[in-house]
């Protein structure tokens, strides 16, 4: 089976029960959204997906394999990714340098280009797909820290993307990002690869109906529901817990 299938996922720290029992999928092409209150577990349950935290008890297997026992750096070389922090951006650089960075981490560890006669402009050709993608092209000669916020969290996007993953998780992508610039990362999500398989991990409501096709909703580190944004938004349960009684 391809994909990630988690089954009976729980996490307790000490005496404190924060993912209890949840069973979920994630197939290619699937854009899911993890959706619950503060302290819910979402990012309890996305810490354990990628390995920065070992589970409790559960199983998660990916493509059939059980990558249980792997390290944060074992899954994103299976393909497993989290996006990028701006922490993590090379401020002083430009956009096209900071591309480079993880094209070249991901060549290292392969059989890539690196090497070959034409190693470079396949590098540079791969950057410039990458400007496309995310509509970074005008930028690409700027510095980061010259750019917008919404801007900045596209070139961690981009970033991500370059380590060419089939899992691509992000955690909270519009957080910090101002209202007026939201609709940059709504269309870089809608232009994510078809096959991608996308868990979405976000606050901001508007963006969560707009780009997830499946919504899962945690509460106390429990799967309360999970459904289509029509049968999210139309359950009365969520409402009460969660949207406040008033999502359009
Ligand atoms: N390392 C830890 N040790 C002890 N308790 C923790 C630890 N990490 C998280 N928790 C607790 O687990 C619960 C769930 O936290 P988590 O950050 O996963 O929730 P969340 O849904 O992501 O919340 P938010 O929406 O506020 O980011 C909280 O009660 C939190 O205090």
């Amino acid at each position: 089976m391809q994909g990630l299938e988690v089954r009976g996922l729980s996490k307790r720290f000490g005496g404190l029960t924060v993912s209890e029992d949840i069973d979920f999928d994630l197939m290619p092409g699937d854009r899911k959204a993890l959706i619950g209150p503060n302290g819910a577990g979402k990012s309890t349950f996305s810490n354990l997906v990628t390995g920065i935290l070992t589970p409790t008890s559960g199983t998660i297997r990916f493509d059939g394999s059980d990558i249980g026992r792997l390290n944060e750096a074992q899954r994103v070389r299976l393909g497993i990714a989290k996006t990028f922090q701006i922490t993590t951006l090379f401020r002083d650089l430009t956009v096209r340098e900071n591309l480079r960075l993880p094209i070249l981490e991901r060549e290292r560890r392969g059989f890539g280009f690196i090497g070959r006669a034409n190693g470079h402009t396949a590098i540079e050709a791969e950057v410039d797909d990458l400007l496309g993608q995310f509509a970074l092209g005008g930028l690409a000669d700027r510095k980061v820290a010259d750019l917008a916020y919404g801007q900045q969290r596209l070139v961690e996007l981009a970033l991500t993307l370059a380590l060419k993953p089939r899992v691509l998780i992000l955690d909270e992508p519009a957080a910090g990002v101002p209202s007026s610039e939201t609709h940059l990362i709504v269309d870089a999500i809608e232009r994510l690869p078809e096959d991608l398989a996308v868990l979405i991990i976000e606050h901001d409501m508007d963006l969560v109906f707009r780009v997830a096709r499946q919504i899962v909703v945690l509460v106390q580190g429990r799967i309360l529901t999970e459904g289509t944004p029509e049968d999210i938004a139309a359950d009365a349960q969520v409402r009460e817990l969660y949207l406040g009684g008033g999502h359009d």
